[in-house]
């Protein structure tokens, strides 16, 4: 058990399953772009841990940039998402992986995917650790998933409870 604020959490995904799954991701996306250089971006705050260990894994040829939006507060989202730090990478004929940490109702992704479709960037691909397929409710295809979950509120590996919570190498759910 693991207080945090005012809520309880417990163990919820372990490192060894998180870093599986991360693997088999680093592996796929390897397979199908072993003839380019991909430009992954990462989705901060929350990708910055997965960004690191997806990288780690990811044996061929690529580049790492970052985008930062904002839309929660507290275990609710508000709705809105902001742009803090924009897209500043010459895009024109690159093949860009979106990476997530989580996606839930996908409005982060929706404007992010606008944002990139705005470039000329060749492809854009969709890679999450987690997906909650019962609240995501986007045409958009999410290319790479590591793992489904149901729709319970997660923190850890980079995902917070209102700031805190993003250092644990494991993943947690809030208690019912
Ligand atoms: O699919 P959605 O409902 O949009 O939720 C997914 C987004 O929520 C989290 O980010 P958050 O906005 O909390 O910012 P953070 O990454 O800085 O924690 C997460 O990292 C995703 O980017
Ligand atoms: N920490 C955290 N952020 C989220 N953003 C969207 N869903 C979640 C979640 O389950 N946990």
């Amino acid at each position: 058990m693991l207080q945090i604020h005012d809520r309880i959490f417990e163990p919820y995904i372990s490192k060894k399953e998180i870093s599986k799954a991360v693997k088999k991701l680093a592996k796929n996306i390897a397979v199908d772009y072993k003839n380019e250089t991909p430009l992954f971006l990462g989705v901060l705050n929350g990708s910055f841990m997965f960004c690191s260990d997806l990288l780690k894994a990811y044996q061929n040829p690529c580049e790492i940039s970052f985008i930062k939006l904002a839309s929660y507060e507290k275990t609710q989202s508000t709705g809105q998402v902001n742009e803090l730090i924009g897209i500043h990478e010459n895009l024109t004929n690159r093949t860009v992986i979106v990476v997530e940490d989580i996606i839930d109702t996908g409005n982060t992704l929706e404007k992010i995917v606008a944002l990139l479709e705005k470039t000329s960037a060749k492809t854009i691909k969709i890679a999450t650790l987690f997906l909650k397929p019962s609240v995501y409710n986007k045409d958009i295809k999410i290319n790479y998933i590591g793992m489904e979950i149901p729709n319970k509120f997660i923190l850890g590996y980079g995902m917070d409870y209102d700031g805190l919570g993003r250092n644990l190498s494991e993943v947690y759910v809030l208690k019912d």
